[in-house]
């Protein structure tokens, strides 16, 4: 429905009815992971950046990680460079590292930082390097393997886990009123640019800076079971069990594994809900609406 069909007074009820919920939101931090799926269209996209602006306005903290992964995936391709996941992460080499950078900390973060200021916001565009902010170790994941049926350790190169968060910059944005918006790279202890997962990066500042709520926007309306129905609301067991069974895999494992790593640092809500329904965000805090899944203790 757009504007034109909403009578001023329905207009003014609905303003009316987001009181609550911005109280409940006041001067808290909220982290908001815009994976790359859901950026796709430009109308959503502004839409996205239009809510990120009006958070900031009712004195909420919006900090937003970005992903980008089908945006690297079509730069890799042009430039004829082969890539391959294992266990959910890129195996990132030395060649392919450089363009993750590239398309992460610059296209990708420029157009996100680009809509917000167009909505008029301040957004400052970073990425975990910046100010020593994410220091990460690099990854370590075994596969079994399938012919011989043995563990053997994957070696997925420059990808990182985050450590250690140093919260000096970030604060000094949010003091500021500025809205940072994130790519995820970290730097390892022996200063080289670490490949981090958008949705384990976003947990890592989530917990770190002990966010009210952690949105993971998606291109799926949320945890899906094994008939392809929403699941509104999951336990940590429950999603475990899925994970183990196979009904949760590829990149929603992260995903929920993020959400369960929040849940654990202190974040009261995690969600993940679908991005590419415009006005997501909204609908998620403003109304009592729920859209996705609600992943909870
Ligand atoms: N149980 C599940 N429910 C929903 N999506 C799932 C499930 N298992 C796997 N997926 C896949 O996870 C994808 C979302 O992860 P990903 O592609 O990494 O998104 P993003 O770019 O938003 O991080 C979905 O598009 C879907 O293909
Ligand atoms: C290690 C690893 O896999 N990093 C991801 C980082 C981007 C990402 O996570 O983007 P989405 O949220 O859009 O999937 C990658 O290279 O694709």
């Amino acid at each position: 429905m757009t504007d034109q069909h909403i009578s001023p007074l329905d207009q003014a009820r609905i303003l009316s009815e987001a009181l609550p919920h911005m109280q409940e939101y006041d001067e808290e931090t909220i982290v908001i992971k815009y994976g790359g799926h859901a950026m796709g269209a430009e109308d959503t996209a502004k839409a996205f950046a239009r809510d990120i602006v009006l958070l900031e306005q009712t004195a909420i903290n919006p900090v937003v990680v970005h992903g980008g992964g089908p945006q690297i995936a079509t730069m890799l391709k042009r430039l004829g460079i082969q890539s391959e996941f294992a266990a959910g992460l890129r195996i990132t080499d030395a060649a392919t590292i450089e363009i993750v950078e590239m398309v992460l900390a610059g296209s990708v973060n420029k157009q996100i930082v680009g809509y917000i200021n167009e909505a008029g916001g301040k957004a400052v565009g970073l990425s975990g390097k910046d100010g020593n902010m994410v220091k990460a170790s690099k990854t370590t994941r075994t596969m079994i393997d399938p012919g011989s049926n043995i563990e053997k350790a994957i070696d997925l190169g420059f990808v990182g886990d985050p450590e250690k968060v140093d919260l000096t910059l970030l604060n000094q944005l949010i003091g500021y009123e500025l809205i940072p918006v994130l790519a995820p790279l970290a730097t390892s202890k022996e200063g080289q640019t670490l490949n981090v997962n958008a949705d384990t990066f976003a947990g890592a500042i989530a917990g770190a800076l002990k966010a009210k709520r952690l949105l993971l926007l998606t291109d799926v309306p949320g945890v899906l079971d094994k008939s392809k129905k929403l699941i509104p609301d999951l336990s940590i067991k429950d999603a475990r069990k899925l994970i183990a069974d196979g009904t949760i895999s590829g990149g929603m494992i992260p995903k929920v594994e993020t959400c369960i790593y929040a849940l654990e640092q202190g974040v009261q809500g995690v969600v993940i809900i679908d991005g590419k329904m415009q006005h997501a965000v909204l609908l998620e805090l403003f109304t009592n609406q729920g859209t996705g899944t609600l992943i909870h203790k």
